[in-house]
């Protein structure tokens, strides 16, 4: 550093002073007050510690406060208090100037290295000289400030950690208390239900004892007119056998009028008491089934209470974890629950995590039956009276039938035409005779569920005539449904095949008789009836006929006069079939599906959409091929729930894994069916969406690999960021969005999901494409393949 001497000081006229620092100089007192212009000193001046400190003082002050770092550490900084020592040139104030000013006690003052007079700077015009003092401080300022720099990066950053660590903290807290929320809503619900079901059962008592009562009144009435009715008889025949004459033929006309009149009055009694009774059997049955259903519910309920139970002792295990991990030492540091009262926080112990699903082993036996061939078989239930009216009949219509096989004929009616081995046969009422028959089978079978709206009649001509194996699986049936067949006339052996096993079953149908058959176990085994005397060549399969390319074909048969009434054999089928049932659906699914409703009303999917709803809030949850029943349509809607919670969540390849079993299970079980996979829904929260994207890729790689099965596409339900629109979700009642929940749909939302499922399945048999799936631009798709996580966007 050069001292340079730049004007003459102004200050101390009285005594001029000069100081030269240059090597050269001599004698500082001699040249005091001169100017000694271009001279250097030959090494840099020290500077005041004192006043050097002073300033760093501050400076560090400043920095701390700006920072909010801890004094010890922002200020114990090495070097800065020690710049004054090796370098020489300046010194303390130990000596003094010759202006004999004395007046600052922190004046600073320059020593002569050849003299060691000291000197105030301003007294040897030295003025720039303690400007430059003062930068070269601040420079080494700076030159600290950059030393600790990369200090206060890291702290800097470890504080943004912190921090998105307690806001992860918190967003769980926050789940707590909605888990709690609906903890107690769902618990309402319950206590509710019970009162329910107490109410509905008294009901049951009263009803029960009610029918009781009832009997215990006729049946001493009955009894009565019975015995009434031996002692006139008696009366009767012994005045007959008399021949009395007292007895006169008026008397004895008005005898036997009465006798009529008590037997219709008989009748009358007793049909009325077993009608009573048959009614108040239905209706035990109808609150029977109610009692189940909400016994069902309960149960279900309680179930998703375990659920609950569980996210909230996960929650609490995890708040644990994390609590530990932002402060070790185990207070909860930043954090804090709601009340903002840490003692409250109470941490119940984590449950095990469930890995072993039940679900994920099938249930389905590989071999032997999975139900049975039928469901009952009675006898008896056709009167003499009701089946002569019907032959007759069914005689007298004998052009009307259709030759079927070469063997057998058939008769249908029904409220919808109906495809049946090839031929379709058109609506047609049901004659009385045959409802007739309904009324008079219905009672025999209580538990059928059936609403026979149509009914086949078949004629097995002789003992030749048959029916090959086959099952009554068309898609115009009721899934849900039972399928009826009354038998009169020859008695004939009905055989059963079970698909998987080959195991068999035979049932003999007496003339009089009625069968029931599951519409499920036309799933699971064929029947048939072989002809009486050696086979004919047998060229039908009733399985295998394309009912669209078929058309009605007429085999000449035998006149009615060749058929012999003793063997011929008629069967009357009742099923429940209409041609919506082709779109017959179940959508099995999570919370987003529990509010779409089946039906014909406004808000309903439609009349052409039939089918049911089944709970799997999880992959893991969906339902056997059995529960879920032979519906067309198979829409699954889980996973959501697999990855939106952070902790304990299955890997997606796990995931697929398993949905990869129930799609086998269910495929095997029904190869017709058409399987929808309903990608996951984009939710309100960025995090959760970063998983949907990925799922979803894997759900739409899967779905294009495997047959039959179809991608429902819920793009449509997200921003051009992927997320959901709150417009979609749930709304407060004041109309206020409901933000806390990032998953569920609201009103608007629901509607556009159900189209989207409606839309999947009638454009049912049109191949998808995956190209659809590629996106173009500024859709949920987009986000999808923005991600560019999936396998599936980088295949050529
Ligand atoms: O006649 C019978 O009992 C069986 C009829 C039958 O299986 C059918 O019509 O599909
Ligand atoms: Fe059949």
């Amino acid at each position: 550093m050069k001292a340079e001497i730049n004007e003459p000081t102004k200050t101390k006229p009285t005594i001029p002073k000069r100081v030269s620092l240059s090597t050269s100089h001599n004698s500082a007192k001699g040249t005091a007050g001169s100017k000694s212009a271009g001279n250097t000193p030959s090494s840099s001046p020290l500077v005041s510690k004192d006043v050097l400190t002073s300033k760093n003082v501050q400076k560090r002050r400043n920095l701390k406060e700006e920072l909010n770092i801890d004094d010890e550490e922002v200020i114990n900084v090495d070097g800065l208090d020690e710049v004054t020592a090796s370098e020489g040139g300046l010194s303390t104030p130990k000596g003094q100037c010759p202006c004999f000013n004395t007046g600052s006690k922190n004046a600073l003052l320059i020593k002569c290295v050849k003299c060691t007079q000291a000197f105030h700077p301003t007294c040897v015009n030295l003025n720039g000289l303690t400007k430059a003092i003062e930068k070269r401080s601040e420079a080494e300022a700076f030159s600290d400030f950059l030393k600790i720099f990369p200090r206060i990066s890291q702290c800097n950053e470890e504080l943004k950690e912190s921090a998105s660590t307690v806001e992860f903290f918190n967003e769980h807290i926050k789940h707590l208390v909605i888990n709690e929320d609906s903890y107690k809503v769902q618990s309402q619900k319950l206590n509710h239900m019970e009162t329910e079901i107490k109410l509905i059962k008294q009901g049951m008592d009263r009803l029960s004892k009610l029918s009781q009562e009832k009997n215990e009144l006729e049946i001493p009435k009955l009894e009565i007119l019975k015995q009434m009715q031996v002692q006139l008889q008696d009366f009767i025949r012994s005045n007959d056998n008399k021949d009395s004459k007292e007895l006169s033929e008026c008397s004895a006309g008005a005898i036997k009028d009465a006798l009529a009149d008590i037997n219709r009055f008989g009748l009358l009694l007793e049909k009325n008491s077993s009608s009573i009774r048959l009614e108040i059997d239905s209706l035990k049955e109808v609150i029977h089934q109610q009692v189940h259903a909400k016994e069902e519910d309960k149960k279900s309920n309680e179930i998703s209470f375990d659920r609950i139970d569980s996210i909230i002792a996960d929650i609490n295990a995890q708040l644990h974890s994390i609590s530990d991990h932002v402060c070790p030492k185990g207070s909860l540091g930043v954090a804090v629950n709601v009340d903002g009262d840490r003692s409250d926080m109470q941490f119940s112990p984590p449950l095990t995590p469930n890995t072993a699903s039940p679900h994920l082993v099938s249930t389905l036996p590989t071999q032997g039956p999975a139900c049975d061939p039928y469901i009952k078989y009675v006898e008896d239930v056709v009167t003499d009276d009701l089946r002569e009216k019907l032959l007759q009949v069914l005689e007298t219509s004998s052009a009307d039938f259709t030759s079927v096989g070469g063997s057998r004929d058939v008769l249908y009616f029904g409220e919808h035409g109906y495809w049946y081995t090839g031929a379709y046969h058109k609506a047609r009422t049901i004659p009385l005779e045959i409802q007739d028959l309904i009324d008079c089978v219905r009672p025999s079978l209580p538990n059928t569920r059936s609403w026979i709206n149509s009914c086949l009649v078949t004629r097995y001509r002789g003992p030749n005539s048959h029916i090959p194996m086959h099952s009554d699986n068309e898609a115009s049936i009721d899934p849900e449904s039972d399928i009826i067949t009354v038998s009169i006339g020859q008695e004939r052996t009905l055989k059963f095949i079970h698909t998987a096993s080959s195991a068999e079953s035979s049932l003999t149908l007496k003339n009089g008789s009625v069968y029931v058959m599951s519409r499920l176990s036309q799933e699971i085994w064929k029947h048939g009836i072989d002809p009486l005397e050696g086979l004919n060549e047998d060229t039908e399969d009733l399985n295998n006929v394309d009912q669209d390319q078929l058309t009605d074909h007429d085999i000449e048969r035998p006149a009615d006069s060749l058929m012999n009434r003793d063997e011929v054999r008629y069967s009357f089928t009742f099923r429940h079939v209409a041609p919506f049932f082709k779109n017959s659906t179940v959508i099995v699914g999570d919370s987003n599906t529990k509010y779409i409703k089946f039906g014909k009303d406004a808000g309903t999917l439609g009349k052409w959409l039939p089918g049911k709803r089944m709970w799997a809030a999880k992959i893991g949850d969906i339902p056997s091929p059995k529960d879920i029943g032979p519906y067309r349509n198979i829409v699954i809607h889980s996973g959501i729930n697999d990855i939106r919670d952070d902790f304990n969540r299955a890997s997606n390849r796990a995931l697929i894994g398993q949905l990869k079993r129930k799609c086998d299970d269910i495929q095997k079980f029904y190869p017709n069916a058409k399987l929808h996979l309903s990608l996951l829904l984009p939710t309100k929260s960025p995090h959760v969406n970063v998983r949907v994207r990925e799922l979803n890729s894997l759900f739409i790689d899967f779905v294009f690999n495997r047959n039959n099965m179809f991608v429902i596409d819920n793009s449509v339900l997200g921003t051009q960021n992927g997320c959901m629109p709150s417009k979609y979700g749930r709304f407060l009642r004041n109309g206020t969005p409901l933000a806390n929940d990032v998953v569920h749909l609201g009103r608007e939302g629901l509607r556009l999901f159900c189209m989207n499922i409606k839309r999947c399945i009638v454009q049912r048999g049109e191949r998808q494409s995956v190209e659809r799936f590629r996106g173009r631009s500024g859709d949920y798709r987009d986000a999808l393949i923005r991600g560019g996580r999936s396998p599936i966007f980088h295949r050529s």
